[in-house]
């Protein structure tokens, strides 16, 4: 088939080996470490610094309240909010800094709160309560690990996320890792990951604009939460997306890199459901390849369930981790199940390890989403997508295909999806019309 995408810029032999079938790991890394981060149980420190570099991570924090989502969805927001969706292009009007004599806002100093393109926006605090209404509790729209999200419009009329992080949290020194991170989001931009506005860093504050994205998190939509069951065709659409971002951070920007927290709770959906990767807080420059290094050396970072094990065991981090966090989101995206089932009986509780096992024992079918119906069509997508999460989750990274390899796996099953799919309404149409025109003889 061919691919979708343009010349890699790296070499190295990561990428090119085509993935074999591998049993599934004995361990699944994650099974006995409970719901915090590993950063979090190893140092508190890092704990710390998970909050500022790990900007929206938090570990199976609970879905926001419908509360909280409907008040952000305030009527002030409807129609800026389609505006910003359907063109992001819509307003490119200048970051104008305006001010009163005084130093206060004046009605024109509205026009600094405007998007500025290209290039990132440093807000003051200024305009950082101008548009949120000085952190209105009814703009507020989720909390994580980070701290508190708010939605705001800035002057222009794009709709943007502001990402307040906690004060209890800031510590000197983590000041440097804000700003790395705000550097490395400023170099990416892509359709499937969201994207960074501006930011503030002054004094004790730490916030970051990021594009608004209106339709609540992957993790939400499989526990059913805004009222539709995500078919399987969208949670294909969704897997697609969600491997050409990765793609496009591992293989396509000058200095790739490696996302680190991959993860239901970070995909957030579209009206349209595309999905955009958020959450960079524990974004890593990879290894570079050119100069003979296969791995970069460092403190293990990410949510349990989705970790790792090889890089759990050495530190060595490489794109392939995500690779693996990548194939527990898959087994999530069929099962609908969270990747740590506490509540679950043991041999269920970690769903990766419970769905590979089904899946070696030619039972595949039992770990489909009750919520999904056993058509011919989504049975077929089930076995193929299995598979390939059983690659993803080699426990030597070596056996894990590349994620340019899984979006063209992915692709490949979506086509034969879709062609499954209209067979299947063929037969049914054909049959139908004979049963009708039996009845007419
Ligand atoms: N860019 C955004 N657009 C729209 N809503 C957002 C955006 N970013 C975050 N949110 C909302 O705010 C909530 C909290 O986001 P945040 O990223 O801080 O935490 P999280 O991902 O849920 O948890 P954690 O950061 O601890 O992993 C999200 O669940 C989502 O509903």
């Amino acid at each position: 088939m061919t691919s979708p995408y343009p010349p890699r810029r790296r070499s190295g032999s990561d990428y090119s080996r085509t993935p074999g079938r591998v049993p599934p790991s004995p361990g699944y890394a994650s099974s006995e470490l409970s719901t915090s981060t590993i950063s979090e149980r190893q140092n508190p420190v890092v704990a710390a610094a998970r909050s500022f570099t790990g900007m929206f991570a938090a570990c199976f924090a609970p879905p926001e309240s419908d509360n909280s989502r409907s008040l952000g969805d305030s009527e002030e927001f409807k129609s800026s909010s389609t505006a910003s969706n359907g063109s992001r292009a819509g307003s490119r009007a200048g970051s104008q800094r305006g001010r009163n004599s005084n130093g206060g806002m004046n009605i024109s100093s509205y026009n600094i709160v405007q998007r500025k393109e290209p290039g990132i926006v440093k807000f003051t605090m200024e305009e950082i309560f101008q548009v949120t209404r000085n952190f209105s509790p009814s703009f507020k729209i989720g909390q994580g690990g980070f701290g508190a999200v708010y939605k705001a419009k800035l002057l222009d009329g794009t709709v943007v996320a502001v990402k307040r992080a906690k004060k209890s949290l800031y510590e000197k020194h983590l000041g440097v890792e804000f700003q790395s991170e705000i550097q490395t989001l400023s170099k990416v931009e892509h359709l499937n990951l969201v994207k960074l506005y501006g930011y503030l860093d002054q004094g004790d504050e730490r916030i970051i604009v990021v594009e608004y994205v209106p339709n609540g998190t992957l993790r939400e939509h499989l526990d059913c939460i805004h009222g539709s069951v995500l078919d399987l065709a969208a949670r294909l659409d969704v897997a697609i997306d969600v491997a050409h971002a990765i793609t496009y951070l591992h293989m396509y920007i000058d200095h790739p890199i490696i996302h680190r927290d991959i993860k239901s709770s970070n995909i957030l959906l579209t009206e349209n459901f595309r999905a955009k990767v958020a959450d960079f807080g524990f974004a890593r420059q990879a290894a570079d390849s050119d100069s003979g290094m296969t791995h970069v050396s460092t403190q293990v970072k990410g949510t349990a369930g989705y970790l790792d094990p090889e890089y759990l065991k050495t530190y060595q981090l490489t794109e392939k981790s995500d690779v693996y966090s990548f194939g527990v989101l898959l087994v999530e995206l069929v099962t609908g199940r969270r990747p740590i089932e506490p509540k679950f009986e043991l041999k269920e509780r970690i769903t990766a390890k419970w769905a590979m096992k089904r899946f070696m024992e030619d039972d595949a079918i039992s770990v489909l989403d009750p919520r999904l119906d056993q058509t011919a069509a989504n049975t077929l997508a089930l076995h193929k997508i299995l598979e390939l999460a059983l690659q993803c989750l080699a426990p030597r990274r070596q056996n894990r295909p590349s994620m340019k390899r899984c979006a063209e796996i992915l692709w490949s099953i979506r086509k034969d999806f879709r062609e499954q799919l209209s067979a299947s309404n063929f037969r049914s149409f054909s049959t139908s019309s004979q049963r009708s025109s039996s009845l007419r003889e």
